[in-house]
């Protein structure tokens, strides 16, 4: 089973290393420091704060060095994977199976939903079809990234915590490929559940990263600050109930209110979301995959989002201030 782990950063480094130390035949595609850094040295993740494992990886920054994959995993930023569809096509083979390990509304999301939105395309998350011409949506397996991690300096990623990647065929299908890829993935050490309600783990996390990421990238308020603060706890509760509403008409369902998915993310204590790291360390924001999408599917379900209007014209002009977005 040959897997390449495409944008070997924080999760995809993490994952590589695992999957490198399981003796699966991994590669990653990664490029400047970082990957100089894996190149001469390998890659270093360390777990738990004190544990260090370095293994020899094969890394490289052109596709064409590594060849037809089983399984490609995309753990590139959301914004960053349209323009790079083009040079990832010669790890595409007949049987490939791309994994869009990426946070937000993913970009096969209306792919064998089974709905008279069967087929739609998300131009906030997949400018132009980039994915769906490129890939083509047969070939998607879903995944929702739980872990949390960081890239510390280039060769060397810190674990935060978590383990868990879920994985879903967008049909719910407990399918062969899903099935031998969690079997990998749970050899290396990692929990990789295979889901017949994919889309609902994804609305689940998205709530939180909808409604979190933005308000922490404007006030630069850690979790636990701003889901106690009265003011930003309504106003991610609004936009968290604008999403239900949308997710509701999407045949999504809930597993808990949002009361408790708030205290969920004020439960993760003084934690600083990727937004605001993102902003922070002058990174591109993912405002489109994790906030503009959801006003999307609120336009395409003709649901009012005036609170997610509001925070999205926030944060995006906050982005563009920073040259980020
Ligand atoms: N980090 C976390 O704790 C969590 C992240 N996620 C999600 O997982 C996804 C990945 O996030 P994360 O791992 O933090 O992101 P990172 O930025 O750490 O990793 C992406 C990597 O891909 C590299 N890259 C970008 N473009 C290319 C390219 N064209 N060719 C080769 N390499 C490229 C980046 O390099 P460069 O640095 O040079 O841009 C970077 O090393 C995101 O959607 C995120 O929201 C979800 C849960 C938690
Ligand atoms: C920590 C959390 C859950 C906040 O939304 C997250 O996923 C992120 O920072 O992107």
């Amino acid at each position: 089973m040959k897997i390449c782990v495409f944008g070997a950063g924080a999760i995809g480094g993490y994952m590589g290393v695992k999957l490198a130390q399981a003796g699966a035949d991994v590669s990653l595609v990664a490029r400047g420091p970082h990957l100089a850094a894996m190149k001469a040295n390998g890659l270093t993740l360390i777990e738990e704060g004190d544990q260090r494992t370095n293994v020899a990886v094969t890394a490289s920054d052109n596709p064409e060095d590594l060849g037809p994959q089983d399984y490609v995993i995309v753990t590139l930023k959301a914004h960053s994977v349209p323009p790079v569809v083009p040079k990832m096509q010669p790890l595409i083979g007949p049987d490939t199976t791309i994994v869009s390990g990426v946070n937000g509304v993913p970009w096969w999301y209306f792919h064998k939903i089974g709905t008279e939105l069967e087929g739609t395309r998300l131009e906030s998350v997949d400018p132009g079809n980039a994915q769906w011409d490129g890939f083509g949506p047969d070939r998607v397996l879903g995944c929702v990234v739980y872990p949390a991690a960081e890239v510390i300096e280039p060769g060397v990623i810190n674990h935060i915590e978590g383990n868990r990647f879920s994985l879903g065929e967008p049909d719910g299908s407990k399918s062969e490929r899903a099935m031998a890829l969690s079997k990998a993935l749970s050899a290396a050490g990692l929990k990789a559940p295979v889901r017949p309600r994919l889309r609902d783990e994804i609305w689940v996390k998205l709530w939180g990263n909808l409604s979190f990421n933005p308000i922490s990238a404007l006030t630069h308020a850690t979790l636990d600050v701003l889901c106690t603060d009265p003011g930003t706890r309504a106003v991610a509760r609004g936009m968290m109930l604008e999403a239900q509403e949308i997710a509701e008409k999407l045949g999504v369902k809930f597993p808990i209110d949002v009361e408790k998915r708030i205290d969920g993310g004020a439960a993760v204590g003084a934690h600083r979301t990727s937004m605001w790291q993102d902003l922070d360390q002058g990174r591109p924001m993912e405002i489109d995959a994790l906030v503009g999408s959801v006003q999307e599917l609120g336009r395409l379900t003709d649901t009012p989002t005036p609170t997610i209007d509001t925070v999205l014209a926030l944060v995006a002009l906050r982005g563009r201030t920073a040259g980020l977005y």
